[in-house]
């Protein structure tokens, strides 16, 4: 049991896939595990484990933003030994290409700052995904059918940017989309020896405007969900 998450240390699997959002854990778990358990609900950020394939997996949420999810993925890494930790998130598309509903599997992840910014100091530290994980992802999302882009995406500290300058240097420089956590799930695995992958789904376009309403952002990401659980246990 953590200050953060009351599961007991047994109950935490070696596999945690992160949503930002509770609700879409709950969802996840009851769509795609068995012998489905709550083992957190401390502040409501709910965390479910259950077998997929016969493999334990917990599904636990990350809440929104670098901050938050940085507590719960050190709390995961250092207090439940987690070692193979994927994002399974929503986000912005920032290119022509991407459309909503597309999987984006993310190699690398821009910001202007993370929880971790301090720790580097003078280093500008490139966070990447775990190769093994990327690759069998993006081999699950051919073997699917699922329309998926692979490279490099932003994560903001904001929802409600006021930097529209940035966004067009995102964009200018192929970056895929934008959301809010994966680059300091990055910077926490690489420095605990862990494995991580953010796999998206495009709720939004900065583009063209569209945006999914809620509901659809907590209950229709089947295929990121499954292709994240394909990479898990390639
Ligand atoms: O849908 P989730 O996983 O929460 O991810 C995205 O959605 C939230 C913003 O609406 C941020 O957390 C962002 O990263
Ligand atoms: O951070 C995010 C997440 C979803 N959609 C966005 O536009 N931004």
């Amino acid at each position: 049991m953590t200050i953060h998450i009351g599961a007991a240390k047994e109950d935490i699997a070696e596999t945690v896939l992160l949503p930002g959002d509770p609700y879409r854990a709950k969802w996840a778990a009851e769509t795609f595990l068995q012998d489905v358990r709550l083992v957190n609900e401390v502040r409501g950020m709910l965390g479910f484990t259950g077998t997929w394939k016969g493999h334990r997996v917990t599904i636990q949420g990350s809440g929104m933003g670098m901050p938050s999810l940085s507590i719960y993925v050190n709390e995961l890494i250092k207090d439940y030994d987690a070692q193979t930790l994927i994002r399974i998130g929503s986000c912005g598309g920032m290119q022509d290409k991407v459309n909503l509903r597309d999987v984006i599997v993310a190699m690398t992840a821009s910001s202007l700052s993370t929880p971790s910014r301090g720790f580097f100091r003078e280093l500008n530290f490139a966070p990447c995904a775990d190769w093994d994980l990327l690759h069998a992802a993006v081999q699950a999302a051919e073997a699917k059918g699922t329309p998926t882009h692979v490279g490099g995406i932003y994560s903001s500290d904001v929802f409600y940017d006021e930097r529209p300058d940035l966004n067009e240097q995102m964009v200018r420089h192929g970056v895929l989309a934008v959301e809010m956590e994966a680059a300091e799930l990055y910077n926490l695995a690489a420095r605990h020896g862990r494995r991580a992958l953010a796999v998206l789904t495009v709720s939004d376009h900065l583009l063209t405007g569209e945006a999914m309403p809620a509901d659809q952002r907590e209950r229709s990401f089947g295929d990121m969900v499954e292709i994240a659980l394909e990479a898990a246990f390639a």
